[in-house]
């Protein structure tokens, strides 16, 4: 046998994912033949185990139908990527917040703001350090729904303590203003904001920020996307197919700001008849599951339409922890682990990396409209295997995330 022999023989395992085989590719290096023996090493550029099994496994059938009894394949692959600290995946200028959690919905008043609340809920009530900003600038009823409408949040030299609430910090616009005030906002003034929300409050070492976005796919999303690295995306989203279709577009969203997908979560899913705990369907159930998977994502929870939901949030009692025995209570319980399962996942593969979509420019200036970090950036950039290629532009603003 010669090293030719063996070479052709190898010629017949394809690199896992690829067309090409590993001979083409340059992988095998290093061949010792001696009668029925062969040693070689293949130094691949994953550090996949499925992807080491899987060569060695289908070179090893190969070498032996050549005759050899005695194989001894040496795969070398670089090492796993270690955890990321979000202090070097990017810009973060909220580097003491471990995981980031982006609660969208394409329209309003599907329940973005009621999700938050008891995801957040949720996940301190199953230990973890969590808080809760309200960067729905347009319309903040997070203070009214963590009870906390009355509270006005101390200042610390110029930052800001969060209020705490349920276990959980919380910050919001609301707070900082009269109440019943508005206020008109330009695209520049909402990008400030978002960053003074994640630099001037004095958040404390958290696990997870979860954060309110306004509704739709704008500034806001684009500012946050670029000051930190969101760990994870979730979509808010009823049933309806009309409600649906602004899904995908929160769902495009995410893939183009590179916003590692957790999943949907459909709200108003069905009711449950507080007489008789009958589920029945009112705007249809199930539906958005399909959509999930169009973006190979998957659906998280259905919440029914519950009365004690919207009591719950009015009154400022958020029904996962005031009625944890409830249906929907243990729904968002289940939809809280899922979700930090996956921020896990995400860590473990290295940690989210919005930095194809980086540097930001200053607050107030468009990074759309200097040309500076989306158009630019590398698609490549990013490696996170929920992130999706969006061609050679890979950001934001070429794509058009604004809606
Ligand atoms: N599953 C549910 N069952 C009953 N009421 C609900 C449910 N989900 C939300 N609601 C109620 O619907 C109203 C709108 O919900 P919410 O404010 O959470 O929506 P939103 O998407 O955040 O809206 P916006 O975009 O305007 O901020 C609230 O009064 C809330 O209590």
């Amino acid at each position: 046998m010669t090293k030719e022999n063996v070479l052709e023989a190898l010629k017949n395992v394809t690199y896992p994912g690829f067309t090409k085989d590993i001979v083409t590719f340059g992988f095998v290096k290093d061949m010792i033949i001696e009668g029925n023996a062969v040693a070689l090493t293949v130094d691949i550029t994953s550090s996949a185990d499925e992807v080491k099994a899987q060569i060695t496994e289908e070179a090893t059938t190969e070498l032996k139908k050549l005759g050899f009894e005695n194989i001894n394949i040496n795969i070398t692959a670089p090492q796993a990527p270690k955890q990321m600290s979000n202090s070097v995946t990017g810009k973060n200028i909220a580097p003491h917040v471990k995981n980031f959690l982006m609660v969208s919905s394409g329209k309003g008043g599907v329940g973005k703001s009621t999700t938050s609340v008891n995801i957040a809920v949720a996940m301190a009530m199953q230990g973890k350090k969590v808080g809760l900003l309200d960067a729905d600038i347009y319309g903040p009823n997070i203070p009214r729904m963590m009870g906390i409408e009355d509270q006005k949040p101390e200042i610390q030299g110029n930052k800001v303590l969060p209020l705490k609430a349920y276990g959980v910090e919380v910050m919001s616009m609301g707070s900082l203003m009269e109440p019943g005030q508005s206020l008109i906002w330009r695209g520049s003034m909402i990008m400030k904001a978002i960053e003074q929300f994640l630099r001037d409050i004095l958040w404390s070492d958290l696990d997870v920020l979860v954060i309110d976005m306004p509704p739709g796919t704008g500034d806001a999303q684009l500012t946050l996307a670029q000051s930190v690295p969101v760990t994870a995306g979730i979509t808010v989203t009823t049933p309806q197919m009309v409600s649906l279709d602004d899904s995908r577009r929160s769902l495009d969203m995410f893939q183009k700001l590179h916003i590692p997908t957790a999943g949907v979560i459909e709200n108003m899913s069905g009711f449950i008849c507080p007489e008789c705990d009958a589920e029945s369907d009112i705007f249809g159930m199930g539906t958005s599951a399909p959509v999930a998977m169009e973006y190979d994502t998957e659906l998280i929870a259905r919440i029914p339409i519950e009365p004690a939901i919207r009591i719950g949030g009015d009154t400022g009692r958020p029904v996962t922890y005031h009625q944890p025995d409830s249906e929907t209570a243990k729904r968002y319980q289940e939809a809280a682990t899922k979700v930090l399962a996956f921020i896990e996942k995400v860590n473990a593969e290295g940690g989210a990396n919005n930095q194809a979509i980086q540097p930001t420019t200053p607050p107030g200036v468009s990074a759309c409209s200097t040309g500076a970090g989306a158009a630019s950036a590398p698609a490549q950039a990013h490696s996170h295997k929920h992130e999706h290629n969006n061609g050679p532009d890979g950001g934001c603003c070429g794509g058009g995330c604004h809606s």
